[in-house]
């Protein structure tokens, strides 16, 4: 599979109506399609026909859940329907009909799931148009299924989620109501979640991987898979995520991207510069050189001020050293121009930081800035607007509230968006690109902070995190998701990922590809420790995750 598209939910909803405009598929095919693809779903985990209660919202995504009651009641399962007595959309009504024909339909309220008992239960009840949060008795039900009611706590059965649980905004995989980051507990929980076409912003952010469970993308036959300006290019502000070794990594064009050629020179995979710091600031920077040179740099240099070089002499011997003490030694090492990338931040200090930036920047020099590279520019406006196209920002969310507090606080902010602003929801086709340029919402997400971020920057920004977002100036993005592997938040973790994408920069990737290209191995070389992972094991896995990919 390699690189997925991720969809926000208004370019999910662009896709489906030009797929209708086009003729190619009626809604309510596409509807029986994606409750298929549910009822599907649930009877390979669940083969054993039992007791299902399917919870139905007002809108499409309980159409949905009409579907996949009509096709478990045909396949032998005993369906009770909760719904919501609003009225649908067309297709949604038609489902529901087709459903009333053969049972009943209970208003769907707290109380009556209180003496629920079935094995399964299918929340169908907001989807894609979520946009506010619950009332009261949807926020009712919504704790039922997290295991609380009013008069005790319940233990409720596995959930199977429609698109989403319902109360995950799409957009950012924050919950709608509460506070962001912290929307309280009993939160539902889905085993399994079943998408439509491409996963959502919001199935990979936030809370989005930790409440959806399993996340299934079910193929509904919508032929487009990306959107296309008149041109035919695809349009610039792609994301992508990963959902599997990236294929290209193997290959492009036949060449193994990460592989190394037969016959080839040091010098032809580029030489490395990791600026070290005074003495005392610790391991740092030895660990981004390290992973640097297992990533597969020609050569790498460390370099520390002359006083600091017997702190930093000891191994790998494969390592070169050079001191450098101010700008004006950096200025004459960056003359060399076989020096193809640079590393500055990680155990560099503040105050050499910022003393170093100026002449790395004015070199135009491919730089991974990271730790106190990140907070000296924070300090210094002037050195930020030096920043230029092949400059990597690494910041963590401390880092990257100091450098761009206005987007920080944006993510603070529970409120979604405007009732008026949901009403543009609906995209006019031939106005989709303005439309999804302007419909960031519900609420601002990690993705939307660091496109910001990178276009007001004009560099490639990496926001860290469990969902570590990757954004160019251009707007493309990528989403590296590493839930599974909480190991990965250990001490100088960071230092290493700087290390893997300053390696990957000296070895000539385009930065966007080399920083999607170090998350990604900097999760899989923690995947392949596991447990009791310290930073030092991550560059020693890394030519094991190379032997895995084939290289
Ligand atoms: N877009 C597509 O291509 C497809 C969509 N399908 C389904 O359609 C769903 C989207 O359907 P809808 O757009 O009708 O939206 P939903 O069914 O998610 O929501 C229904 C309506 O509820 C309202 N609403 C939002 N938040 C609310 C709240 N907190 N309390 C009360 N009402 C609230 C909104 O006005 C929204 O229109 C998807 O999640 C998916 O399940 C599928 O049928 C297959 C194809
Ligand atoms: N819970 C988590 N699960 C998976 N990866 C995580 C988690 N928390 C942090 N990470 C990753 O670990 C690394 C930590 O980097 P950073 O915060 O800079 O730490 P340090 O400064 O100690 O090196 C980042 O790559 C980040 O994406
Ligand atoms: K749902």
């Amino acid at each position: 599979m390699g690189w997925t598209e991720v969809l926000t939910t208004a370019e999910m909803r662009a896709l489906e109506t030009a797929a209708m405009a086009s003729g190619a598929v009626m809604g309510l095919e596409l509807m029986e399609r994606a409750g298929t693809a549910v009822a599907g779903a649930i009877r390979l985990r669940w083969p054993k026909a039992g007791r299902v209660t399917v919870l139905c919202g007002p809108g499409n995504n309980g159409g949905d859940g009409y579907v996949v009651a009509r096709q478990l009641a045909q396949a032998g399962w005993r369906v009770r329907v909760l719904g919501m007595d609003n009225t649908p959309g067309p297709d949604a009504a038609a489902m529901k009909r087709r459903w009333a024909e053969m049972g009943g339909i209970e208003p769907l309220t707290a109380a009556a799931l209180g003496s629920d008992l079935s094995d399964l239960v299918v929340d169908a009840i907001f989807g894609t148009g979520m946009t506010r949060p619950l009332d009261r008795e949807m926020a009712l039900v919504s704790r039922w299924m997290g295991g609380w009611t009013p008069a005790r706590a319940v233990t409720p059965p596995p959930i199977v989620a429609v698109d989403a649980v319902s109360g995950l905004c799409l957009d950012s995989g924050a919950w709608l109501g509460g506070e962001r980051g912290d929307p309280g507990g009993n939160l539902p929980r889905a085993a399994l979640t079943v998408t439509f076409h491409a996963p959502k912003v919001g199935h990979l952010l936030e809370l989005g991987p930790v409440l959806g469970g399993e996340l299934v993308v079910a193929d509904i036959g919508l032929k487009t898979t990306s959107f296309r300006d008149a041109e035919g290019q695809i349009w610039s502000e792609r994301t992508l995520a990963v959902m599997d070794p990236p294929r290209h990594l193997q290959q492009d064009r036949g060449q193994p991207l990460l592989g190394k050629r037969a016959g080839s020179h040091k010098f032809d995979h580029g030489h490395a510069l990791i600026v070290a710091g005074t003495a005392g600031q610790g391991g740092a920077a030895r660990l981004s050189a390290r992973a640097a040179l297992r990533v597969g740099a020609g050569l790498v240099t460390l370099a520390p001020p002359a006083d600091a070089m017997a702190e930093h002499s000891g191994p790998p011997d494969a390592l070169m050293r050079r001191a450098v003490d101010d700008a004006a030694a950096l200025s004459r090492l960056l003359g060399d121009d076989r020096l193809r990338a640079v590393c500055l931040g990680p155990g560099c200090g503040t105050e050499r930081a910022a003393a170093l930036l100026e002449p790395l920047l004015a070199s135009r020099r491919p730089a991974v800035l990271d730790a106190d590279a990140l907070t000296a520019l924070a300090g210094h406006p002037a050195i930020f607007e030096g920043l230029h196209g092949g400059c990597v920002l690494t910041p963590h969310m401390g880092e990257f509230r100091r450098l761009f507090p206005d987007l920080a606080a944006r993510l603070d902010t529970p409120r979604p968006r405007s009732p008026a602003q949901e009403s543009a929801q609906t995209v006019a086709l031939q106005t989709w690109r303005q439309a999804l340029a302007d419909m960031r919402g519900p609420l601002y997400s990690r993705l939307d902070a660091a496109r910001e971020a990178a276009a007001r920057s004009g560099a490639v920004v990496l926001l860290k995190g469990p969902d570590t977002v990757i954004a160019a100036p251009d707007g493309q993005a990528r989403i590296h998701s590493a839930f599974d592997v909480p190991w990965l938040a250990t001490a100088g973790a960071g230092d290493v990922l700087a290390g893997i994408i300053a390696g990957l920069l000296a070895r000539g990737l385009p930065p966007l590809e080399a920083v999607a290209t170090g998350a990604f191995l900097h999760a899989a070389a923690a995947r392949r420790f596991g447990p009791g992972l310290i930073a030092d094991d991550l560059p020693e896995q890394l030519p094991g995750v190379f032997r895995d990919l084939g290289l």
